[in-house]
């Protein structure tokens, strides 16, 4: 799994190679600097065919520091370059300023400075070419001759950002510009946001396109709606050695996920030649009454697809037309309320084959709702609670009092706020200062005051356990998938999930599989997709995963 580190624990690790003799701070600077440069020549190649300008703003700590050595590298390959420094020189850490002093040798350093970037930036508008209009009017290629282009560089901050910029450096961004260069790259963090929480802390951040960060990401670069500009992003490898410790927080990646064949048939549930389809689980997945049903159907198309062996659908007899007009494979069954009379839950629920709930798409917040809830949650087995489960939670204590660890809560923002206020709310607060309270210390007190799993949605969903474990599934950057917000998709989620947990998995892998999968599906599909494409394109990404 990709290891998504605090600003903590990437200095830990750092000091600790240091220490160890392996590795001097002063090397590490040079190679994140050096990571840098080719970086941005991987990224475009066309500046690699002349020389061009450079303008790079360095900041007070070792992100300035790693600026000052790409501004030396650029130099040496024939570039001009202009320097503009944030704050004191004399004051400089210690290799930061080794490296202001070696860039001293090449070329000057201008105070950052309201005003000093005026002429910078006029100069670099004047040639700048923008790929977009580019492409629309022509071609672009590599051997193009471009003309000199001025590439920006924002080495102001890094994971050391506390607090919020004086208001001189604010008015300097200000003049910098609110839009994205062509060429424009943020080392290791666009300035201005927090690294542990990807939320703005510094009152204006920078923008850029092209994002490098060193060793291994921060997991504020996958948090919040910040980073949005960057379209490229890259991770330098520094080369040493270091070991995370339990708390680290997992990008969600194919390989983690067991999806080889193995990993995918091997389950409690086993799919094999000699299995049926009670081997492979019996979701029941409750609908709401007339006119309601459509979310419990996308959640039980969603958990049939992801391979569940039955899947039936609890309905009210009053949906009962209805839905039986609707369905095929999947299986009807009268659910009045939770009681233990004929159609009452009770009674469906002696039978024990019946392996998988998912509650809450659909389901009202009236009576029956309620009582679903409390005698499903009564049964201990594996469930999803999504959607309208969620807000009979938020409304009764008892009832969240009775959550237990084969639970799954999938909230949307909305959702979550109802059900942890008091989380929503440190959450929500403008952040003042780094680190900052972050979606995954939401997520991960949330999953411990319920006792149970909880995936909270979003393009950077996130996966917490009471246990402390914690995994990200990004839909950003290479992943990103905006087209998935559309009404339903959530409950073909919970769906996908519930078939899982059907199937044998855990909830914690149910969870991060499910979420993994969906985005998959998503971004097979492209934009136009609906709720009702998800489930349907299961297939083909199970095909084209070798599964
Ligand atoms: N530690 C290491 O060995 C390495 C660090 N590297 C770079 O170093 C960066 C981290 O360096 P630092 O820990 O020095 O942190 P930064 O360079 O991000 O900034 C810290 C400095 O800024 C000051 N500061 C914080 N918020 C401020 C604000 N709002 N206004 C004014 N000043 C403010 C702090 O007091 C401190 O002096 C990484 O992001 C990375 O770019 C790389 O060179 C790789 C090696
Ligand atoms: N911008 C986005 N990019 C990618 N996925 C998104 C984005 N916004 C929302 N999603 C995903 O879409 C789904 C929406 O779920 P939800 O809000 O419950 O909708 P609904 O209730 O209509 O089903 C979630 O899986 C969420 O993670
Ligand atoms: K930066």
């Amino acid at each position: 799994m990709t290891e998504l580190l605090t600003a903590a624990q990437m200095r830990a690790i750092e000091e600790a190679a240091i220490a160890s003799g392996e590795v001097t701070g002063l090397e590490l600077m040079e190679r994140a600097g050096r990571g840098v440069v080719e970086a941005i020549f991987e990224e475009w190649p066309e500046l690699a065919q002349t020389s061009h300008r450079a303008v790079v703003l360095c900041g007070p700590g070792n992100n300035g520091g790693d600026g000052f050595v790409v501004a030396r590298l650029l130099k040496e390959w024939g570039w001009e370059v202009e320097v503009f420094l944030y704050g004191d020189p004399e004051k400089l850490p210690p290799d930061a300023k080794v490296n202001y002093e070696r860039w001293g040798e090449k070329g000057e350093v201008a105070p950052l400075i309201p005003g000093s970037l005026d002429q910078s930036v006029d100069r670099g508008l004047e040639n700048a070419i923008y790929k977009d209009q580019y492409d629309a009017s022509g071609t672009w290629e590599s051997e193009t001759n471009i003309g000199q282009q001025t590439i920006f560089i924002d080495a102001l901050f890094g994971t050391g950002l506390k607090r919020r910029f004086e208001e001189d450096l604010l008015d300097v961004l200000k003049e910098w510009g609110d839009y994205c260069y062509e060429y424009a790259v943020a080392v290791d963090m666009p300035s201005g946001l927090c690294s542990d929480s990807g939320k703005c802390i510094g009152g204006h951040w920078v923008f850029s396109k092209l994002l490098v960060t060193f060793e291994t990401p921060k997991v504020g670069h996958f948090l919040g709606h910040n980073m949005y500009d960057i379209k490229s992003f890259k991770t330098v490898d520094l080369n040493f050695h270091w070991n995370t410790d339990a708390d680290t927080v997992g990008l969600l990646g194919y390989t983690d996920l067991q999806l080889d064949k193995d990993g995918w048939f091997d389950n409690g549930m086993q799919k094999t030649l000699r299995t049926h389809k009670y081997s492979h689980g019996h979701a029941l997945i409750f609908a709401g009454g007339p006119g309601k049903t459509g979310a419990a159907r996308l959640a039980a198309r969603g958990a049939l697809r992801i391979g569940a062996g039955l899947v039936t659908l609890g309905v009210p007899p009053s949906a009962q037309m209805e839905v039986a007009s609707q369905v095929t494979a999947i299986m009807l069954r009268r659910v009045t309320d939770g009681s233990g009379e004929v159609d009452g839950l009770d009674v469906t629920l002696r039978d024990d084959r019946i392996n998988a709930l998912c509650i809450g798409p659909g389901l009202g917040i009236g009576a029956r709702g309620e009582a679903l809830v409390k005698t499903t949650l009564e049964g201990k087995r594996a469930t999803v609670l999504d959607a309208d489960a969620l807000t009979l939670l938020a409304q009764d204590k008892a009832l969240f009092d009775c959550l237990h660890k084969n639970c799954v809560l999938t909230p949307h923002g909305g959702e979550f706020a109802r059900l942890f206020p008091d989380i929503a709310e440190k959450l929500n607060a403008p952040a003042t200062k780094g680190p900052a309270y972050s979606k995954v210390d939401a997520t991960r007190e949330a999953a411990k005051r319920a006792g149970c799993v909880v995936l909270f949605k979003g393009p950077d969903t996130v996966i917490a356990h009471p246990d402390g474990r914690c995994s990200i599934n990004s839909a950003q950057y290479e992943r990103a998938a905006p087209w998935l917000a559309t009404a339903g998709s959530g409950d073909v989620l919970a769906g996908f999930i519930t078939g899982l947990l059907a199937r044998g998995f855990d909830p914690m892998r149910a969870a991060e599989t499910a979420a993994w999968l969906h985005v998959e599906c998503a971004r097979s599909l492209g934009p136009g997709l609906i709720a009702e494409d998800l489930p349907e394109e299961l297939p083909k990404v199970f095909r084209d995963l070798g599964l």
